[in-house]
């Protein structure tokens, strides 16, 4: 009674079967328009609501933070992770302090001898490397900044970095693919709307065996920190975390092994696709808008004219770059559902009831395109991000990271990687959409995280007569 009103479900699908499995978005717009901000639907038997537009969705996320900041229990993934770690763990202590810990190590001086920003640009030597190997030909960059965004996670949380071959690596890439596919496929939708069929050896068994495995990986290097740590010196998130079970032993803690690996494990995923696919959207418009590389160019050089690298500082004195940044995310869209919340008790928007449990779905890609709100809000433009000085701003609209509570953990990693990584390739090279590679394609594959189709740049090194090239410099 007094639900947000929305399209009529069948039995036992619900609304499912009237959206387009491989992109619901195009359905999700059509009844916003019909619906308004806010419409009700069902997902299987379960109740769901989707926000649109930022005022909406701050509504819920931040003024109703408390109601709407929960997570489902009976969705697959819930399941093999126990609502344990941060992302599937509900609003509560558990989630808060796990949150709150990986906050914490994530800021520069959490992570012992090495800042944050020293273990980005390291791995940034190795893309730029590899981008020098490819100088002259052309190549796909999906697998490199891929390879380059699980690492920077990896070195946060296991201290080194891998090389890109790496047996040990590739297998927990591999294995984590997998479980991302199952579990955002069309056998998890099966496993939560008809939990009978659980019984049977269907295929989504197999994400429970990949998460599995995943959990094996990562508890035998948890084991050897435990056998090498020095207390009082960590080198990781792991040595941190190991300290923070060691402290908390005598108290009530949410601390323990099996929540670590989960931890492992939301920040892992969470940070490797969502990253290296913004890199990748963004790098297709700027092969293709070879006007706004050249200009981040000339900024990029003036402001660090000999300089051996950059610093995440330089962002204040880049407008322009930041301005490109933000507009590559806004339009990338990466996370166009971000997750779902539910809510935790029966409570009211809007003037509607929303019953406790139901799905709440921020639609953020309302907001990153809300013609209302941007000035350019079809087309890839920076002066989105620009003000009539040419300054850099950013409005309330602007939320790829979600909004409220539960945004997303990760925020300030991701802006520092993709500023470190965007600033020294552009430094150093031309990337240049091939002569022979037809229309460029900007439409999306949907997915646990948005991306652009693969596609294919060529890499020039930038002309010798260009200042830092010219024998002063040797980043
Ligand atoms: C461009 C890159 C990224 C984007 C666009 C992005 C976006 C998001 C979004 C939309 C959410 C959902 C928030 C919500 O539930 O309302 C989220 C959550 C989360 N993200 Fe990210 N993310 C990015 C990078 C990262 C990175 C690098 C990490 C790893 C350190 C990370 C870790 C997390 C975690 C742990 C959560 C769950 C937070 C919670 O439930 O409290 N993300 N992210």
């Amino acid at each position: 009674k007094n639900f947000p009103p929305g399209p009529t479900p069948l039995p036992f699908f619900g609304n499912l079967l009237q959206l387009n499995r491989r992109n619901p978005l195009n359905d999700i717009d059509r009844l916003a328009e019909r619906y308004g901000s806010i419409f009700g639907m069902y997902i299987g038997m379960q109740p769901a609501v989707v926000l649109s537009g930022q005022k909406m969705i701050r509504e819920a996320l931040i003024t109703q933070a408390a109601d709407f900041s929960g997570r489902s229990k009976s969705m697959m993934v819930s399941h093999f992770t126990e609502n344990k770690g941060v992302i599937m763990a509900d609003y509560g202590q558990s989630w808060r302090e796990h949150r709150r810990f990986a906050l914490t190590t994530l800021r520069n001086f959490g992570l012992g001898k090495k800042s944050m920003e020293q273990r980005i640009l390291e791995e940034v030597k190795y893309i730029s490397s590899q981008l020098e190997e490819s100088t002259g030909k052309s190549i796909d960059p999906q697998h490199l900044y891929h390879q380059a965004a699980s690492n920077i996670i990896a070195s946060i949380i296991f201290g080194s970095r891998f090389d890109y071959q790496d047996e040990y690596f590739q297998t927990l890439i591999t294995t984590m693919e997998q479980l991302t596919k199952v579990a955002i496929g069309p056998w998890a939708m099966i496993y939560e709307i008809a939990p009978f069929s659980r019984i049977f050896p269907l295929p989504f068994h197999k994400a429970f065996e990949h998460f599995g495995k995943l959990k094996k990986h990562i508890l035998k290097v948890v084991d050897e920190h435990k056998a090498s740590r020095v207390p009082g010196e960590p080198r990781d998130l792991i040595d941190h975390y190991l300290e923070e079970m060691e402290k908390r032993a005598d108290q009530h803690s949410t601390f323990d092994d099996s929540q670590m690996v989960t931890l492992l494990f939301d920040l892992f995923v969470a940070g490797t696709e969502t990253t290296s696919n913004t890199l990748r959207t963004l790098t297709l418009y700027l092969i293709t808008h070879t006007d706004i590389q050249e200009k981040c160019q000339r900024e990029i050089d003036e402001v660090l004219g000999f300089r051996k690298h950059t610093t995440y500082e330089d962002r204040n004195s880049m407008h322009f770059v930041q301005a490109v940044i933000h507009e590559g995310q806004r339009v990338a869209d990466i996370v166009p559902l971000s997750m779902f919340h539910t809510a935790r008790t029966d409570t009211q928007l809007q003037g509607y009831s929303i019953p406790k449990g139901t799905i709440i779905i921020p639609y953020l890609s309302s907001s990153l395109r809300e013609e209302s709100e941007w000035k350019f809000s079809k087309e890839f433009n920076p002066q989105n991000f620009l003000n009539e000085k040419g300054e850099f701003f950013k409005t309330d609209a602007f939320m790829p990271f979600s909004a409220g509570p539960r945004v997303c953990l990760g925020e300030n990693l991701a802006r520092m990687e993709l500023f470190l990584i965007l600033v020294t390739v552009l430094r150093k090279f031309r990337l240049v959409w091939p002569q022979d590679a037809g229309e460029p394609d900007f439409s999306f594959i949907f997915g646990g995280t948005q991306s652009v189709k693969p596609f294919r740049m060529n890499v020039q090194l930038r002309s010798p007569g260009e200042p830092w090239t010219n024998g002063h410099c040797n980043c």
